[in-house]
């Protein structure tokens, strides 16, 4: 489990009023002016009824008075005042509406920001992985809905006091009994909302699989495999059941909540209709004055609007915040420690990549992956990696770009621990291809200047990143060369080969010409023999002078690495030019001889 991951718990108070101020911060901070209107605009339409209540007292007052001057201005002054509460009302709607939009970018530019100070580990733990799509999910209105709710919340228990105080005089126990006929339904409400909760924190994983689903049956790039293995009625009645399921949670839950707040909330209109046929009795025996029985009834009915409106938003808010602390959480998830930052002396004076004793076992897993490394590798030499399927070659190239830690061990670029170069300086001096390298939705040009943004605009570095991969031709070929958009997600874009694809990716990673590590992971499997002797002979001669990782299947290339590596069950088993091992009739030799076999049987 990442640190800093914990299951929902149920916090105080406290803890609640604290994130509810942060939810309020984080919309201020996006945008200070629009915050700023918007809870003048909410203060207004939470004052203006009070004043209206008490307006329509005196304006009654007035007639009965005869004074019809005086009833004249009292009734402009209320028609002002609702104007007034009208036009607050909907300029606070429009402000909300804007700041949502304010603070879901800033909200999301927060979480991809935290994001990148993550490590790989990160993104491979299921849990990590279900709580930063939620925090994405919920980044957009999470935090307003809180924000608003609170706010609308003091709103309501302003105008509610307000009306409280003008009943006080009236009686102080009629208010008392109000508030008791309350409590039930607002109790209730917290009840469900934390039930609501619940099940869609339990459903998480559920919701992620229909997710999923529906990406596998709707996406291009799983297609061809849906439609050939005809796999869509399998897939969909997946979905179904489990669509179902939720569907029967959240309807039951969802009914036993409108049962027990509906008969409970009605506890509270009993007691508020309750004081409304005392004032009336007393009305209509004279004890009280028309004006006093008209503000009377205002109050009443108005007051069990706030109150219905406090009780809903008691609900929301306490369901909005509890999402709102999961979105907290994931932010609040430490930047992993790194040696990194720790001031690093030189270690050993030497150039080159040196792995002393690395062993690495994967997050969660038992069995060592690589164990016992040992191995040095000199400036300018050309190692190839070996050895069948899961012998721990991706793992080597992952752990010498950085993306994981070793278990046990350490590895050292020009005498230093990687650990201890800090991260932007060890990714500029390595440029890696992997074997399932992006194909970026957006422009050739971007495609190949994303192997070094900070030359994204280099326009000469591009073309010869271009030519270097040997990418010239397909670029000329594309309707608006380098400004083709390439992939189908978008319209206009331009569908490459596989093939293509890996020379764009190829081209990348020659964008990074300062680099003095470079690391092909299968570079080649989607280029046909002639394109992929090509590649290797340019690789070469861009590489003179760098230290190249090469994965490859293909003994073609593999034999003319100065150095080659053989990987298996998590070790290295020989290592040595193709000569020597050729020689030594070990499964180096094995594995070319049995290749080699194959094309002489062609
Ligand atoms: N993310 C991961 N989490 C857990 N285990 C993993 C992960 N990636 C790889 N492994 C395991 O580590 C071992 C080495 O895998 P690795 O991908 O390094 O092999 P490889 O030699 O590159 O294989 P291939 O030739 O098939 O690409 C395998 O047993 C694999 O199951």
């Amino acid at each position: 489990m990442v640190a800093g991951q914990q299951p929902p718990t149920a916090d105080g108070l406290r803890a609640r009023l604290t994130r509810g101020a942060r939810a309020v911060q984080m919309a201020w901070r996006s945008a200070p002016s629009i915050a700023a209107l918007w809870i003048a605009a909410l203060a207004i339409a939470a004052l203006v009824p009070v004043a209206v209540a008490w307006v329509g007292k005196v304006l009654v007052d007035a007639i009965l008075a005869r004074a019809t001057g005086e009833a004249l201005a009292w009734l402009l002054v209320e028609m002002l005042l609702v104007v007034v509460l009208g036009l607050a009302q909907r300029a606070a709607s429009t402000l909300r509406g804007l700041l949502g939009v304010r603070l879901g970018l800033a909200v999301h530019r927060e979480i991809l920001q935290r994001t990148m100070d993550l490590e790989l580990r990160h993104f491979q733990d299921p849990e990590f992985y279900d709580q930063l799509t939620r925090a994405r999910r919920e980044a957009t209105h999470r935090p307003l809905a809180v924000a608003a709710e609170l706010l609308g919340l003091a709103g309501a228990v302003v105008t509610l006091l307000g009306f409280v105080t003008l009943l006080v005089s009236y009686s102080a126990l009629a208010v008392l009994m109000l508030l008791v006929a309350a409590a039930p339904a607002a109790f209730a409400e917290l009840g469900f909302s934390r039930a609501a909760f619940e099940l869609r924190n339990r459903r998480a994983s559920d919701a992620r699989m229909l997710g999923y689903l529906e990406h596998v049956l709707a996406s291009d790039e799983h297609a061809k495999e849906v439609m050939t293995l005809d796999l869509g009625p399998t897939l969909l009645d997946r979905h179904r059941y489990l669509g179902e399921a939720i569907w029967h949670e959240e309807r039951s839950l969802a009914l036993d909540r409108l049962r027990s707040v509906a008969l409970l909330s009605q506890l509270g209109t009993l007691s508020f209709y309750g004081c409304y046929a005392a004032v009336t009795i007393q009305a209509a025996r004279g004890q009280l004055g028309l004006g006093e029985l008209t503000m009377y009834a205002f109050v009443f009915r108005q007051g069990q609007t706030s109150f219905q409106a406090i009780l809903m938003a008691i609900g929301a808010l306490y369901e909005h915040d509890l999402y709102l602390s999961n979105l907290l959480r994931f932010l609040a998830i430490p930047a992993p420690l790194r040696p990194a930052m720790l001031p690093a002396a030189p270690e050993r004076r030497e150039r080159g990549v040196r792995f002393e004793n690395v062993g690495f076992r994967y997050p969660d897993q038992d069995r060592f992956a690589l164990r016992h490394i040992d191995l040095y590798f000199g400036p300018g030499d050309t190692i190839a990696l070996v050895g069948p399927n899961g012998a721990g070659k991706s793992t080597f190239i992952k752990l010498l770009a950085g993306l994981y830690e070793p278990t046990e061990g350490r590895i050292l670029l020009d005498g230093h621990d990687l650990r201890s170069i800090p991260r932007d300086a060890l990714r500029r001096r390595l440029a890696v291809v992997f074997q399932d390298y992006n194909q970026y939705q957006l422009s050739a040009r971007e495609n190949v200047g994303l192997g070094d943004p900070a030359h994204l605009g280099d326009a000469p570095r591009i073309t010869a990143a271009v030519a270097g991969a040997g990418a010239s031709e397909i670029v000329a070929a594309l309707p608006a060369g380098l400004d083709t958009r390439l992939g189908r997600w978008f319209a206009g874009g331009v569908e490459l080969s596989g093939g293509q694809w890996q020379r764009i990716a190829l081209a990348r990673a020659f964008m990074r010409r300062d680099a003095d590590v470079l690391i092909l992971d299968e570079p080649t499997a989607a280029l046909d023999i002639d394109a992929e002797a090509e590649v290797f002979t340019r690789v070469r001669e861009l590489a003179a002078g760098r230290t190249v990782f090469l994965i490859s299947h293909r003994f073609a290339n593999v034999r003319l690495a100065d150095r080659i590596v053989v990987l298996a069950a998590s070790g290295v088993v020989e290592e040595g030019d193709h000569a020597r091992l050729l020689a030594a009739g070990g499964l180096y030799s094995a594995m070319f001889r049995k290749q080699a076999s194959g094309y002489a049987l062609d």
